[in-house]
Parts: C-alpha cells; sequence; structure tokens
C-alpha cells in the first residue's frame, strides 16, 4: 500500500514492530512465552488465553447465513457466560487487547493480532494476516464446540464454521500446543493437581504447553500423551481422543512426522480462522511491512517555525553503522531540504526472524526538524545507501494544511482550554473540527467531530498560516484535528488533551 493510510499504518505498525523500539505494548504480555498477567506459577498462559479467545469468537460462525465468526462478540458477559465459554481466559484477554483498540484497530482486529502475536512469538509459524474486522453490536447464536459433545457434532459443528473433518483435526490440533484444561471451570475432566508451579491445576494438552510445536501430536502418535482431552479419566469428554483419531490417525501422524507439515498447516488453518467474519465485512489485503516506512510523523506550528516529528523504520536491516540514510523534503514553493539521519534502536518481528533499524532527523533524543513555515512541506523521500525511496516517484506525502499550534493553551480557573488549529492560507477547508475518540454504550469506538467556527475576523499567526480556536473543558480527553479539504476528510495523526499546553496569556 501507499504511506499514508492511517489505518493501515496502524494495523502494519500493531503486526510487525512486536519487539523493541516503538513495539506493540501488546507483545510484552506473551514474552516470555510463559508469562500470564494474572500471577505467576498457575499453569495458565498469556499466550494461551489469548488463542483459544480467537477461536471461540470465531467459533459461533455461520457459513450458511453469514452470521457470527471473528467480530469481538466473545466480549460481551451473555457470551462468557455461556457453559461452552467457561474459564476466565476471555475476560483476562479482552482487559490486555483493549490496549490496541484505536479508531484504526477495532477489538476484534485486536483479538486476531493477540492470537497471531501469542503464535508467532511462541515458536509458531507466520500468519498472514489482514486487517478491517468490525465490532459485534451485539452476542452471537452459541456455537462453540463443547468436549462432551459427540464427534458427528463435532464435525457438524466445525462445517458450520468453514472447516472439513481434516481442517478439524488440524485446529483443533494447533490449538492445543498451547496450554490445557482447568479444574475449577471443568472439575469433570482435571481433579485437584496440588502442585504448586501449576496452582490453577491445569493439566497441559502436551508438554511443551508454552509453546508452539508438534509434540501434540507425537505424544499422541506414540502414546506417551497426557493430553485431559485424550486419556481424561472422563472418556465422555475425550474429545481430542475422538477428534485425532477420526480418519484412522492419518493427519496426526503427519504432523508428528513432520514439523514443517504441522507448522504450515497451522498457518493457513489459524489464518482462516482469524478471517471468517461476518458476511459484509470487508478485510484488507494480507498487509506486508513497508520496506521503508515514516512512523508517528507529527506536524506542529510553532510560531514561524513548522516542527515534523517522527521516525523512519527501515525493514529487514540490522544496526550496521555503514548505513547511509538521508531524508529529502519537497517544500510548496519548490525548494527541497535534507538531512542526514541517525541510527537510534532495533526492533524485530516474528519471534527475530525480521529486524528493523530505527533512524531519527537528529542526534537529540527528540526527533524534530524545524521548517520555515511559509515554505511548509509537501512530501519526504529518503536515500538509503544510495538508493532513492520515494515510493515509485509518490514521495511520502505530509499533510502540512492544519495542525496543532504551540499558542493551544490552558486556564486555570475555570479549568478548561483553547485548542488553536494553524491552518494554511489558500488551503480553504470546509470544515476544520476536533475529533474525539470515545466509545458507545457497546464498546465500540466511534469518533465525534466538533466543529470549529472559522473566525470572523483573520487570525494572523505567520506568513502562511491563520489559526482557528475553539475552547474545550474537559482535560481528560485527548482531541485529535480533522479538517475537510475539497471534500476529503483529513485526520491530524497526533492527538492533544489540552494539558499539555502552557498556560494562556492573560
Ligand atoms: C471440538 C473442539 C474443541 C474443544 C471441545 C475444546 C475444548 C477445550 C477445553 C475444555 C479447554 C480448557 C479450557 C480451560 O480450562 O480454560 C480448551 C483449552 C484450549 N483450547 Fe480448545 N477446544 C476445541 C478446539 C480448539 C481450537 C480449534 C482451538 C484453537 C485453534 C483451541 C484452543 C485452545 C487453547 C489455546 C486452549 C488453552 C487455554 C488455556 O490454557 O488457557 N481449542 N479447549
Amino acid at each position: 500500500y501507499v504511506w499514508p493510510s492511517p489505518q493501515l499504518d496502524a494495523l502494519e505498525s500493531a503486526r510487525f514492530d512486536q519487539s523493541g523500539f516503538n513495539a506493540n505494548p501488546m507483545s510484552g504480555f506473551v514474552q516470555p512465552c510463559n508469562f500470564f498477567l494474572f500471577g505467576p506459577n498457575t499453569g495458565r498462559s498469556d499466550a494461551a488465553d489469548w488463542i483459544r479467545t480467537a477461536y471461540h469468537d470465531m467459533a459461533t460462525y455461520n457459513i450458511t447465513d453469514g452470521t457470527g465468526g471473528l467480530d469481538a462478540s466473545i466480549r460481551f458477559a451473555e457470551e462468557q457466560n455461556r457453559t461452552e465459554n467457561a474459564g476466565d481466559g476471555f475476560t483476562n484477554t479482552m482487559i490486555i487487547v483493549n490496549i490496541l483498540v484505536s479508531r484504526y484497530i477495532s477489538n476484534a482486529d485486536a483479538i486476531a493480532l493477540a492470537a497471531l502475536l501469542a503464535i508467532e512469538n511462541c515458536g509458531g509459524p507466520e500468519i498472514a494476516f489482514r486487517g478491517g474486522r468490525l465490532d459485534a453490536a451485539e452476542p452471537n447464536a452459541p456455537g462453540v464446540p463443547e468436549p462432551e459433545q459427540d464427534l458427528d457434532s463435532h464435525i457438524a459443528a466445525f462445517a458450520r464454521q468453514g472447516f472439513t473433518q481434516t481442517e478439524m483435526i488440524g485446529l483443533v490440533a494447533c490449538g492445543h500446543t498451547f496450554g490445557g484444561v482447568q479444574h475449577d471451570p471443568f472439575p469433570d475432566i482435571v481433579n485437584v493437581l496440588n502442585d504448586t508451579t501449576d496452582t490453577e491445576d491445569v493439566a497441559h494438552f502436551d508438554s511443551t504447553f508454552l509453546t508452539f510445536d508438534n509434540n501434540i501430536a507425537k505424544e499422541y502418535i506414540s502414546g506417551t500423551t497426557q493430553n485431559p482431552l485424550v486419556v481424561g479419566f472422563n472418556d465422555t469428554t475425550n474429545s481430542d481422543k475422538r477428534i485425532f483419531g477420526s480418519d484412522g490417525n492419518t493427519t496426526m501422524l503427519s504432523f508428528a512426522n513432520s514439523p514443517d507439515v504441522f507448522a504450515s498447516t497451522c498457518a493457513d488453518l489459524f489464518a482462516r480462522m482469524l478471517d471468517t467474519v461476518p458476511s459484509g465485512v470487508q478485510l484488507t489485503d494480507v498487509i506486508s511491512p513497508l520496506p521503508v516506512k515514516p512512523s508517528n510523523i507529527e506536524v506542529i506550528m510553532d510560531g514561524d517555525t513548522l516542527q515534523l516529528w517522527g521516525q523512519l523504520r527501515l525493514w529487514n536491516m540490522t544496526d550496521d553503522p555503514a548505513h547511509n540514510v538521508i531524508m529529502l523534503w519537497q517544500d510548496h514553493i519548490g525548494g527541497t531540504g535534507n538531512a542526514t539521519l541517525t541510527f537510534s534502536s532495533l526492533s524485530s518481528s516474528t519471534g527475530g526472524k525480521y529486524s528493523a533499524a530505527w533512524y531519527v532527523w537528529n542526534t537529540t533524543e527528540f526527533s524534530v526538524l524545524y521548517l520555515d513555515a511559509a515554505a511548509g512541506v509537501k512530501s519526504l523521500s529518503f536515500i538509503v545507501d544510495g538508493e532513492l525511496q520515494d515510493q515509485s516517484g509518490l514521495g511520502f506525502a505530509i499533510q502540512d494544511g492544519f495542525m496543532f499550534s504551540s499558542t493551544s493553551c490552558q486556564v486555570e480557573t475555570p479549568f478548561s482550554g483553547r485548542i488553536d488549529v494553524a491552518v494554511r492560507n489558500g488551503v480553504n477547508p470546509t470544515r476544520v473540527y476536533l475529533e474525539q475518540t470515545t466509545t458507545d454504550s457497546v464498546g465500540r469506538i466511534v469518533v465525534t467531530e466538533i466543529d470549529i467556527s472559522p473566525p470572523s475576523q483573520p487570525v494572523i499567526l505567520n506568513s502562511a498560516y491563520s489559526i482557528w480556536s475553539i475552547n474545550v473543558t474537559d482535560p481528560t480527553r485527548p482531541y485529535g484535528i480533522g479538517a475537510e479539504i475539497e471534500g476529503v476528510k483529513y485526520s491530524s495523526a497526533e492527538v492533544h488533551s489540552f494539558i499539555v499546553f502552557p498556560l494562556c496569556p492573560t
């Protein structure tokens, strides 16, 4: 895709900046893979919770009428209270995935990303990721398989979800390479274990329950498995035994014989599981990492100076001091400028399979470039080790038609603030507004627009910009800025609450 695209930029970062500089904050909850936010030595892991949550959210899908699927309906108490969703893994997961939810990343995308991060960071294969899932407004019809059901109902349930019998065997084995069954929600399957390293009495599905590998199949085939759904004391709930054996062990044998076959089968099945969404939801293409990506770009007007903040990410590059990275910018009056960028930090992805090098505009801690306000900035391009990177001639467009002005300020009594928006003369927006991101009564993100009236008299800021102002009263609310220019809506990348601004001059 072409940068900038606010939604794809956000999804791409959440999916690929997994560890290190600018990392997705969620990764820290599955690194190391035995991490469990709700206490150590419980036998549990966030990773297992997240993968189970994605499956249970998806498992309501009905391929015939297109209802259900991965739409974050699992966040509703009504779904969590069903016996098919026994256990606290879903509440646990929703508490954490909420960190990722934004106007560009729905709860459902966050659930899918969480499962992907868990799998990729804990030994699993790379998963093709699409974004664009929408959050359900209400619970879906029940439909998650339960261990005491017979094989025919499981085959039927997976068929309803869009998976064949062979794919059912695969998906269950892929999921059950993580975690296990807890005594508390499943006392008829697991007894109290009296193990101080497993205080929630979890009987694990395989000996390497924290990571992805084919031991779930190897131990099953070799007859050494302790899987509580295969060799459990109650044969009625031995659903993995019935499912794994349902094709004469052909599929499980192929998994036991080849870690690669297991990993590639799971990569496909997990991706399909995450992409199972209600009909009408249009997912994006599979998101690939941008080779050269400006990140956290913000423009702020400070008097006569336009501040351009940000960093540059170079994909698949390591910290090699020989790299020569130059940023070029084009202004509105035919001028260009350039700066040599400085290496800052590394990040990595997919369990260390990929790394990225981050560059900053200058050597100071804050990566900011000071530009002439009148000239402004139209677009960026980069020369990396002598090669021009400009998105095939398009450049990396920078929007400097409207932005926060540093004249924005706060008033002590009554506690309130004034947000000043610098609007470039000649841009002539039909509307300029604050954007406020909140949630509706069912937890879906909504963006509210609060129009800023055009000033009755132009308020000159500098030779190229005028100020539009609005008073705001809630200090807890971060606001972004939006503008409609020639029928197209643009949003500022940055959001600010007025408390970051200095006191208004009296
Ligand atoms: C017939 C189908 C399935 C049945 C009957 C089933 C049953 C169960 C049961 C009873 C548990 C224990 C939950 C707990 O104690 O909290 C469990 C855990 C788990 N299941 Fe399944 N499952 C099925 C399919 C799947 C699939 C398709 C996946 C994912 C692809 C999956 C992923 C998981 C994971 C990761 C856990 C571990 C959770 C943890 O340790 O916190 N399951 N499953």
